[in-house]
């Protein structure tokens, strides 16, 4: 059975990711921070990890690119879940009771105006993920608390559904990465993510930005990273769809012309949207 590394626990957004994505039994590898999940997946303790790159409201995972670059991961694949925030708490537990709310920082932040609205003297928790919060309220029983997570979480920490959708904008997407220490392209791969520098001088980005529209590469994504330690200097990360293979393959090896550096990340099968 396949072993896969998450941030997180069961009932979390990114198990299921991970669910959704290998659509078969795997064992799913609890991981408290980011870097454990990396670490997990260098010492071959699991055979892959899935990890969030960027949320439609709240935006990329900047971090998550520096560890990804570190670790020399390769992506193999990508999914899109559509995330619904629902409000629970434990047996008896009335909404005039709430004095305490517990969730992931990024999913607090996309109930905001549910909260504000609801709750405005609510005392904010922001915990490691979504179901550890539900885990949390449950264990401890606690009857002024609600946490902020996902329907399956409420199965299995036993939890009721105080309130659903909450979150401002119904249009609420994550995507995830799936990664391995080594990997070749995804067979049929359509998107890649690729990250290069270039020089301080101009039109070095534009020259690059150019020669993929040249190519008709499609541009999906780009993202500037800082690097750490060193000030005003940036890794360009973009995803880069295609229909013909040739095109992608002309198109890199004209990039390296321009570019100052250049990796690629990972080629694999551009990612379906999934809905709860
Ligand atoms: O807390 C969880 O359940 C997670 O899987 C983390 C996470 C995130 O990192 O953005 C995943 C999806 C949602 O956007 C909210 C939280």
């Amino acid at each position: 059975m396949k072993r896969i590394a998450i941030q997180g626990i069961a009932g979390s957004f990114h198990e299921d990711a991970a669910r959704r994505y290998f659509d078969e039994d795997i064992e799913v590898v609890e991981c408290k921070t980011f870097t454990t999940v990396c670490d997990k997946i260098d010492n071959d303790e699991v055979d892959y990890a899935v990890m969030a790159i960027e949320n439609s409201i709240a935006g990329s995972l900047l971090n998550n690119y520096q560890l990804i670059r570190d670790y020399h991961l390769r992506i193999i694949g990508e999914i899109y879940i559509h995330i619904q925030m629902n409000l629970l708490v434990n047996d008896g537990v009335k909404p005039e009771d709430i004095k305490d709310i517990h969730s992931h920082p990024i999913a607090l932040r996309q109930c905001m105006e549910y909260i504000e609205h609801n709750y405005p003297n609510a005392q904010l928790h922001e915990k490691l993920d979504t179901a550890a919060s539900s885990k949390l309220v449950s264990d401890k029983n606690l009857k002024d608390a609600a946490s902020i997570a996902n329907l399956r979480s409420a199965e299995l920490y036993g939890l009721n559904v105080l309130d659903t959708g909450i979150e401002t904008n119904k249009k609420n997407y994550t995507r995830f990465w799936v990664l391995s220490k080594h990997g070749n392209p995804t067979e049929g791969s359509n998107k890649a993510s690729v990250c290069f520098e270039v020089g301080h001088f101009y039109g070095s980005l534009a020259a690059v930005l150019n020669t993929f529209a040249k190519n008709e590469i499609n541009l999906t994504k780009i993202q500037s990273v800082p690097k750490i330690g060193k000030p005003n200097e940036y890794m360009f990360h973009v995803d880069i769809e295609w229909e013909k293979p040739d095109n992608y393959d002309r198109a890199i090896h004209q990039v390296l012309k321009c570019a100052s550096s250049l990796s690629i990340l990972g080629e694999y099968q551009k990612g379906n949207l999934h809905n709860e």
